[in-house]
């Protein structure tokens, strides 16, 4: 990029976020890729996250009831499940978007995911990509990569601030990671619907998160598309763990390879875990699916 394309990218991100800090901060949004030290997560055990016994109401409506399920350090872990089994609502227990009546939720052996607001969670290395894209749309696919590694500085030290060349080779990576490599200065809004999911999962990736959460994330895709978003993940399998919620079940497939672990959540709790053919095959299962 040269230097004027870059001076006019920091002018309209510093608009920009000048913008957002009149309307009193971007809330979630640029808290999803801050990170702060302070709550380091123990991975010792090789576990990345515990979810034990949690359960939340919605007006006596028992949304989850005593879930629990773990996730490796590295994991990829699909869970499926009809609509209304509790899937959303148990991310949203896990990023502090809901707060579950009874139950524990650690990050890692140590950090009580329950004693820590949503900005907190994702700035310990929690990053949740929600079903639909939500990138800067006016901004272009490099300056969307380099907001989310200025999203925690004010927006004076972020239109001085330089990338350094770590953090310049950072974004090659991940743009090659994600497949736009060659569109870097194409305006975000121009993205077709399945290279804007890559490039929010690009945004997540800048922060380096632990742990990834993914709701549906090939919804609305194509299956070329589809077939990409399966090779991304299973490439940042084994640096990061990864739990994807997805109903489509070739996609679980890619995913799974025919050996990893799926979860089924049916009515706010585990109904089964094991393999895809096992589960598939499962009569509990069968019966939660049918008609489907
Ligand atoms: N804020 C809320 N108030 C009341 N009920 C809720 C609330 N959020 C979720 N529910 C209910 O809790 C249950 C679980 O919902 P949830 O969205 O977690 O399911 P899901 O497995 O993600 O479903 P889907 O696959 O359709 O996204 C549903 O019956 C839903 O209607």
């Amino acid at each position: 990029m040269t230097p004027d394309l870059m001076a006019a990218g920091a002018e309209r991100l510093a608009r920009l976020q000048q913008r957002e800090a009149e309307r009193g901060g971007s809330g979630g949004r640029s808290a999803a890729y801050g990170r702060v030290a302070g709550a380091e997560a123990d991975f010792a055990h090789g576990v990345a996250l515990y979810v034990e016994d949690v359960s939340v109401s919605f007006d006596g409506f028992k949304a989850l009831k005593s879930l629990s399920l773990s996730i490796d350090v590295g994991e990829l872990r699909c869970i499926i499940g009809p609509n209304g089994a509790g899937k959303t609502t148990m991310m949203d227990c896990i990023t502090g978007k809901t707060r579950p009546d009874s139950g524990r939720v650690s990050f890692g052996s140590n950090v009580d995911l329950l004693r820590l607001s949503e900005a907190e969670i994702a700035q310990a290395g929690v990053g949740r990509k929600f079903q639909k894209p939500t990138v800067y749309e006016e901004l272009s696919v490099f300056e969307n990569l380099e907001l989310a590694l200025k999203a925690d500085r004010g927006v004076r030290s972020a239109l001085f601030w330089r990338l350094n060349g770590e953090q310049r080779d950072r974004i090659a990576e991940v743009l090659a990671l994600i497949h736009l490599q060659h569109e870097l200065q194409r305006t975000a809004g121009l993205l077709s619907h399945g290279q804007k999911q890559w490039l929010e999962i690009g945004m997540l990736l800048m922060q380096d998160p632990k742990l990834l959460l993914l709701d549906e994330p090939v919804a609305g895709m194509t299956d070329e598309e589809t077939e990409r978003t399966a090779e991304l993940f299973l490439s940042l399998e084994g640096q990061h763990s990864l739990v994807v919620v997805e109903h489509d079940m070739k996609f679980v497939e890619q995913l799974t390879e025919g050996r990893k672990k799926v979860t089924v959540l049916h009515e706010g709790s585990v109904l089964a875990e094991g393999r895809l053919a096992e589960v598939q095959a499962n009569e509990k299962v069968v019966e939660v699916y049918l008609g489907r």
